[in-house]
Parts: C-alpha cells; structure tokens; sequence
C-alpha cells in the first residue's frame, strides 16, 4: 500500500462487467467511499487476511488519509484505464453484516433498470453522511506484553492504548500523537493485537431525556392516593414513560415523581432519545378487532404464505384494509421480523401512525424524505438493532435497511406518488418494492379500492383464482428483472364490502349546463345547495373536494388583461391567500417563484384585478358568502405546509370546530372519518380533461376514493359530483361504484394503443438553459431513433417540447420511446445518445414514466 496521487489509484467505476456479490476471501472491490466533496465508487484489493462481505463498512486509503466506505460489490477485473499495481489495499473491515448482501444486489437491480449509475441508487438509499458520522476508533484487545513482538510505532500505540483505563483512542488522536502511525496500525491489526470500531460522531451526540422507570411494585403503604395513581399510569405503559409524558398524563409535577422517587418505587434516569418520530406509549392501547368473514379469509391467506408472494387486496372504500394490515403484522412480529408500510403522503399518516401506534406502540416508527438528517441517522441506527419494528413512511422508506424483513405492504398501491419522476433513479415503488420481496423471501400486499391496471393484470393473469376478469387475458410478460411469477406466489383477496355491511354511499352526478340553463351561475349546484343545508341542519359534517391543477388560478387586470407571469416559467403565476390578514401572494407551481400581489397593474397602473379560477381559497369566500352559519376549514398545501399541521386540522374538524372540510387531492387518500357524511365534488372536468393516457385511470381513482370518503360511520353518506359532461362513461362507473367496468373499459382500450400494462414506455426528458441547443440535440437524436426504430422494434413518439416548456428558465422537450415488452425490442445505447448531447443539455431517462408535464 502507497500513498499517490488520487486519481492516477483510484476510479470511479461504472461500468464494469462482470461483477458477484456475496462473500469473498479476496479479490477486487468497489468501495463507496464517504469523505467531504467526494462520494464515489473505487476500487481496492482485498488482502487474503480479510472475509469480507458485501456492505460490510471499511476503512480504506484515499488521497493520503483513511475514510470510511461500503464494500459493494465484487469485481473480477479493473477497467482497462487502471493498472492492477496502482490499487491500494482496503485497511480494515470495521463493522460486518450491518447490510444484507442483497440488499446491494437489490440496489444494483434498480441501476440496472432505470439505466442509473449505482452511485446514484445508493445516494438515493442511504440517508446523507451516514459515514462521515460515524468516526473510527481503535482498541487494544492483547496484554501490554505482546509489545516486544512488534515494530517501534506499533509499540508506541500499544503504549498509549494501554495508558489509559478504557484502552481506546480515536484514531484521529493516535495519528496526531504518533507519526506514521497507519503503518504501526497494519502491524497491530494484522497481528491482532488490536480492533477497530466505528462509533457515531461527536456532531451526532445521542439526545438524552428524562424517563420514568417502575422500579417496585404492590400497593405500598406509604404512597398517598396521587402517588398510587402515578404508579398505575406507569404500570399501563408497561412501567416506563418519558418524564415530559407521564407528567401530562399524570397531571402532577416534577416535585411528586421525586416524592416517589426517594421512596424508592420509581427511577428517573437520562435515557437516549432517538431522534425519530417514534414515542414512548402515549397511546391507549387498542386490541385487535373481531374480523368479518372477508377479513378473516384475507389474512387466513396472507398467513399462510411462507416466501414470496404478491397480495393484491382490493377492498372497496371502508372495508377494513388496515385492520387486515394490523393483523397480519400482529403475526409477524411474533416470528421476530419486521415490516415496512409504505404510504402515499405524509399528510396520511399522522391517522394511520395513531391507529398503528395504539396496536403496537413504539415498535413503530415513521420514515420519510422531511426528517432532518439526524432523525434518518437515528432511525437507521435504530433498525441495525434487529428488534423486530414496524417502519411507516413515504416511497422513500422501502430503502430501509431492515435486516430481517418479513412482509413489505403498499398501502393505497395505485397512488402516483409511489413513482419518483426525478431525480434519478426514477422508480416507481410498487415495482422495487416487488423485487425487494422476491430477494427477502417474504410476501408483498398491495393494498386499494381502486387498484393500478398494472397490478390488476399482473395479479389476474398470475393467481391461482383469478377473480371475474372481463376481458380475455393477455400474456403479460414479466418486466426484465423479475424472475417468472412461480405458481401460487400471486393472490386476488377481494374485501368487496363495507365493514358492518354499511352501504357504499349513492353517487349523484349533476350537469353544470343545466344549471346554467336554468340561470344558476354560481360554482354551486341547486342539489349540492341542498345538500349543503340538508348537512348543517342535521348537525352533521362533509368534505368538499377541489381538483386544482398548478396554474389553474391567476390574476388578471380589468382594464388591459394583463396577467401576472412568472418571470422564469412559461406559465401564469397563480394566486394565494395564505390567510385573511396576510397579504396576497402570487406564486408559480414550477419553480416556486413567489412575489407579493401588486397593487396596480404593471401596464396600465389600473387597480382593478379579476380572479379566475377556483382554489380553495376562493371556494371558502364563496362559501362564506352563500352560507354564513356554515364553518369550514381550508386543507390543502397553502394550510398544511407547517409541521404537524395536517393533524391539527384533521383533529379540529374530529372535533366538530368546522363543518366543511374544504381542500384537494390529499383529501382523496384514507382518510377515515365516520361523521362524515356528505361529499362533494365541485368539479370532475378538469380531472376529465388531463391530457395523458392515463386521464381515466386518475379520474376513477380520486373520485371514487374522495366518495369513499363518506358513510363510514353510522350514519349513510351521499355524493354529489359536479360537471359539464355528465356522459361521459368513467362517471357511470364512479356512479356504480363499478371497479370491473371501469376495467373491462379500459383495458381495450390500452391494448388497442399498446400503452401500459400491455406496453411500456421510457421517456427521454431533455432540458438547456440555451433554447436552440436542446432544440438542435432533439432533433439530432430524434432523428437517430427513428432511423433505428424500425429495425430496434420500438416507437418513437416525438420529439416534442414539454406542456410547459420554459420551467425555471431551462426550455424542456420530450421523446418518448413504446415497445412491448415480449423481448423484441433492442432499445438504443443511452450512452451513445448522451454522448449526443454537448455539455449544457441535460438529458434524462425516466423509464415507466408516469408524469408527462
Ligand atoms: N372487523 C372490524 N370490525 C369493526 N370495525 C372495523 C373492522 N375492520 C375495520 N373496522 C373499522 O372500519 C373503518 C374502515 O376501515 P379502514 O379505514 O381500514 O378501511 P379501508 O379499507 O382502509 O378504507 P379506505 O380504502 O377507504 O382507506 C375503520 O374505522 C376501522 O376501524
Ligand atoms: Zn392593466
Ligand atoms: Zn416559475
């Protein structure tokens, strides 16, 4: 091992054939290396001395200095820039088996089929800094006597180890106080007359708090009536609270828990408290629920499953999915694994962590891309621990590094939100979550009302009882990195009623032209009028539901038209009024520009301004104009950008403050609220009308979720859906509640274009802060695929610009590329596409695309 210049050593390298995961006794690696600046692949021989595995976390040599890295994976030979004599050897292994082997196999998986650098995968995964936290530490581990077998500076850092009670030093230290210690250091470690360990660092210092442990039982004599309650509370949460805990459940004071202290009974003692959102049991414990027959046959089955599998349960709206979920990882837990649910938005969760806090207390944690760096440091920590847990979070959670999972759930699995569109790898979760599965041995549950046409066909083609298809099946074959389905490893477990046999709420659609007709010009309907009245009369509550596209709202001056633009985007900016005494803001939905409204117009200084559009703002001063008596409360992304403010709004609204919820799409996602029962839709076109092919898909899946919203409870729910096509068929299947129409509809109509889940699609996005460049590229490259396209068995659609073309001062076009997916296709060599684009175009591959704005 010599030190040399950095980059004559070491490479970042990707690609290379020809690579294995698993253990190996020596050979090359690539190494994720970790220092400030730098975070890449290099690659390191590995001495005979060491059995190393994948992940395991090492030291290595790095530009004159010893960093922390991440063993990823195998290579059987360097690239062909790299002489075998330049490659340094790895230092140490100083932590094994934190990582599964496939869970990098995994990792590489996804590089490999969203056409990533793994680099970018793994950054993706790991949570920011994971080791440049963590400092190395070094231990003597033999007699001060062993020294007289050793050179002179492994004799001097033997000495100074064994100066001090603990034996340890950071190495840093050792480096400052001995020079040319590393040399001294193989010695030791070769020998073993010393260990290295990684310890988190002093940045990462564990938050100690105040917790209060039962140390005595029995109703002792010398307790007052106060004490003896603080004790049972304790005894409830299975003797242990966080001071700050107890104290508000108890009612009492700090003075009082002493009393009790010095009697001996409890322990007040600093414990660490992990930075993740996971509680001491504040939460009334909840036992598990009597199953109706359909739940009870569901999770007969998920119970059964040993390995493999993939579960869709398709539950109507309020069929009890969740309890199924909490039931099936009630069993779970009990052989000692863990589980990861995955949710759609983190609006959700603060209902759903509450119902799985109340099963399984703080066995849960929440996971997701908001926490700050050492909240994710703290969780990652924490499932190292291998204590059987439940982790809950957004898409990025399936990257939890859970070492014995034993189930992975996606609720609301149809949600889009489940794909990242950028940045790469841009992957949709249902389809890696599903290969995690496959790697883990453990089962997958999709969980919906309205299930994702691609799971739909894929369960349906695969199960051993498919349900009721309508239409004939077509092959589907697997996508290139997942193995062929094996038999029984895909089951269709219908919930098709409600919980209670409650009914599905009737849906009514009413036509806005007739309304106009009749000369009612209000964004109200007479029947929705009615139904409003109807509600506040019975002291009863509803939800208002708006779909509101990102410019949908703008400002626009009276004298002139003049409307406000966004200076960066092509787009009109639109208009917020975060509440009634702040000032008006105008904002861009693209790039976030964001400027105060202004007071006259900029081209003919007339004050006078229209608002067009309806955002929730402006449907609540409506609301407030035609029903005064009527309270509502605002839930969308202007109410709710604040932590902790989708749960003080929900738990208003529980607690009957308001009468109408008013608010957009995250509305639509599980909410479970049994007093509601009115929902209205104050219009369904602009969700008709998205211009991509997945429009009726969408429309089907938030209308039907937002009318599932209602009845839930003990009282019947109604819905009313406003629109100007009231023909149109996916509102007669909204209106049946009809799932099996909407597909039978559908699917033909899919096949008949070769779109998803018949065919698929990559889309090439291209961006340049220079116009005519990424114009030219486009062109350049368009007309190379579809020279190739024919021979290449696929097709080229485009080049076209973007919806918006201009965000944020980058001009944006599109080729989107369609094949099926039976193995005829040969797709072009990306990089040699890339290598068309000159240094201020940016191209990207989004494959499976789903956002095509
Ligand atoms: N077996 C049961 N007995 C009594 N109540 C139940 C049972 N199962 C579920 N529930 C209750 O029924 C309600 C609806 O259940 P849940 O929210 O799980 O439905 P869901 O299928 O997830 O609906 P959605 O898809 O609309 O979110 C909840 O309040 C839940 O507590
Ligand atoms: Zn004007
Ligand atoms: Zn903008």
């Amino acid at each position: 091992m010599y030190d040399s210049d950095l980059s004559l050593v070491s490479s970042v390298s990707e690609p290379i054939t020809g690579y294995a995961l698993g253990t190996k006794a020596s050979g090359l690696v690539e190494v994720l290396v970790d220092c400030p600046g730098i975070q890449a692949l290099y690659t390191y021989n590995v001495p005979e001395q060491f059995q190393l595995q994948i992940g395991d976390i090492l030291s290595v040599p790095l530009g004159g200095q010893v960093v922390g890295g991440i063993a990823i994976r195998f290579v059987d030979r360097l690239p062909d820039s790299l002489a075998i004599s330049k490659i340094k050897d790895i230092e140490d292994v100083v932590a094994s088996g934190l990582f599964k082997p496939n869970y990098w196999q995994w990792l590489t998986q996804i590089a490999d089929y969203y056409y990533t650098p793994l680099i970018q995968v793994i950054k993706v995964a790991l949570p920011p800094g994971l080791l440049a936290r963590s400092h190395r530490r070094i231990r003597a581990i033999a007699d001060v006597n062993a020294e007289i077998f050793v050179g002179d500076i492994a004799k001097k850092i033997l000495k100074l180890l064994h100066g001090k009670s603990e034996k340890n030093y950071s190495w840093q230290y050792i480096q400052q106080q001995i020079p040319g210690a590393r040399r001294g250091l193989r010695e030791l470690l070769d020998r073993q007359l010393v260990e290295s360990y990684l310890e988190s660092g002093q940045t990462q210092q564990p938050k100690l708090q105040k917790a209060v442990i039962l140390t005595a039982d029995g109703a002792a004599e010398d307790l007052t009536d106060r004490q003896r309650e603080i004790i049972e509370i304790l005894k409830q949460h299975d003797g242990e609270l966080w001071q700050s805990e107890l104290l508000k459940l108890g009612g009492t004071t700090s003075a009082t828990l002493n009393k009790i202290a010095e009697k001996g009974y409890i322990a007040i003692v600093n414990k660490e408290k992990l930075r993740s959102e996971r509680e001491l049991g504040i939460f009334q414990q909840e036992p598990a629920k009597l199953l109706t027959s359909d739940q009870a046959l569901a999770l007969a089955t998920i119970d059964s499953l040993t390995g493999f599998a993939r579960v869709l349960l398709h539950g109507v709206t309020g069929s009890g999915k969740t309890e199924v979920y909490l039931q099936a990882i009630e069993r779970i837990l009990a052989r000692e694994q863990s589980v990861l649910v995955l949710v759609p938005e983190i609006g959700l969760t603060p209902q759903l962590t509450d119902r799985f806090r109340s099963r399984f207390g703080d066995r849960v944690c929440v996971y997701h891309s908001a926490l700050s760096d050492g909240e994710r440091y703290d969780t990652w920590r924490q499932m190292f621990d291998r204590t059987p847990q439940i982790i809950i979070g957004t898409r990025s959670a399936i990257f939890a590094p859970l070492p014995n999972l034993g189930l992975i759930i996606l609720d609301e699995e149809h949600d889009s939100s489940f794909k990242q569109d950028q940045p790469a790898p841009t992957y949709q979760t249902r389809d890696i979550a599903n290969w995690r599965a496959q790697l883990e041995s453990c089962p997958l549950i999709l969980g919906s009302a309205t299930p994702s046409l691609e799971t739909w066909v894929t369960i349906t083609q695969n199960s051993p009882s498919p349900p009721l298809s309508l239409s004939p099946p077509l092959p589907l074959p697997p996508s290139p990195n997942s193995q062929p389905p094996t038999p029984n490893s895909h089951h269709y477990l219908p919930l098709p009623t409600r919980v209670h046999s409650r009914p599905l709420p009737p849906v009514q659609i009413v036509d806005m032209r007739q309304e106009l007709k009749n000369n009612n010009r209000s964004i109200f309907s007479r029947p929705l009028v009615q139904a409003l009245q109807q509600m506040q009369a019975n002291k009863q509550q509803g939800i208002l539901f708006i779909h509101r596209r990102g410019h949908s709202t703008f400002v626009s001056c009276r004298a002139c038209g003049y409307v406000c633009e966004c200076p960066n985007c092509d787009v009109s900016l639109a208009y917020h009024q975060p509440g009634t005494s702040a000032q008006a803001l105008l904002r861009c939905h693209y790039c976030n520009h964001c400027q105060p409204q202004p007071p006259r117009c900029p081209e003919c200084d007339s004050p006078y301004f229209k608002y067009f559009g309806s955002g929730t703002q402006k449907i609540v001063e409506e609301l407030n104009q035609q029903f005064p008596k009527l309270k509502c409360l605002r839930f969308d992304s202007d109410t709710t950008s604040t932590k902790g403010s989708h749960r003080r709004i929900l738990t208003a609204f529980v607690q009957g403050e308001a009468d109408l919820l008013v608010g957009t799409q995250m509305l639509t996602k599980g909410l479970d609220l049994p007093q509601v029962t009115l929902v209205g839709v104050v219009a369904a076109d602009g969700l008709l009308h998205l211009s991509d092919y997945r429009a009726a898909e969408r429309t089907f899946q938030t209308l039907t979720q937002v009318a599932g919203r209602c009845g839930r409870g003990d009282e019947a729910g109604r819905v009313i859906i406003q629109t100007y096509n009231p023909e149109h068929p996916v509102l007669a299947a909204v209106t049946k509640h009809d799932y099996q129409a909407f597909i039978a509809a559908e699917l033909p109509e899919r096949r008949m274009l070769d779109y998803p889940p018949y065919g698929k699609l990559i889309l090439l996005r291209f961006s340049s802060l220079d116009a005519d460049a990424v114009e030219r590229t486009v062109t350049e490259i368009g007309t190379i695929l579809i020279e190739a396209s024919i021979a290449g068995h696929y097709e080229v659609l485009g080049p076209a610009p973007a919806t918006v073309m201009r965000v944020n001062n980058r001009y944006r076009w599109q080729i989107m590329l369609k094949y099926l997916p039976d193995g005829s296709a040969s797709l072009p060599d990306w990089e040699v596409l890339r290598s068309k684009c000159s240094n201020v175009v940016k191209m990207t591959i989004d494959v499976d695309p789903q956002n095509f704005l």
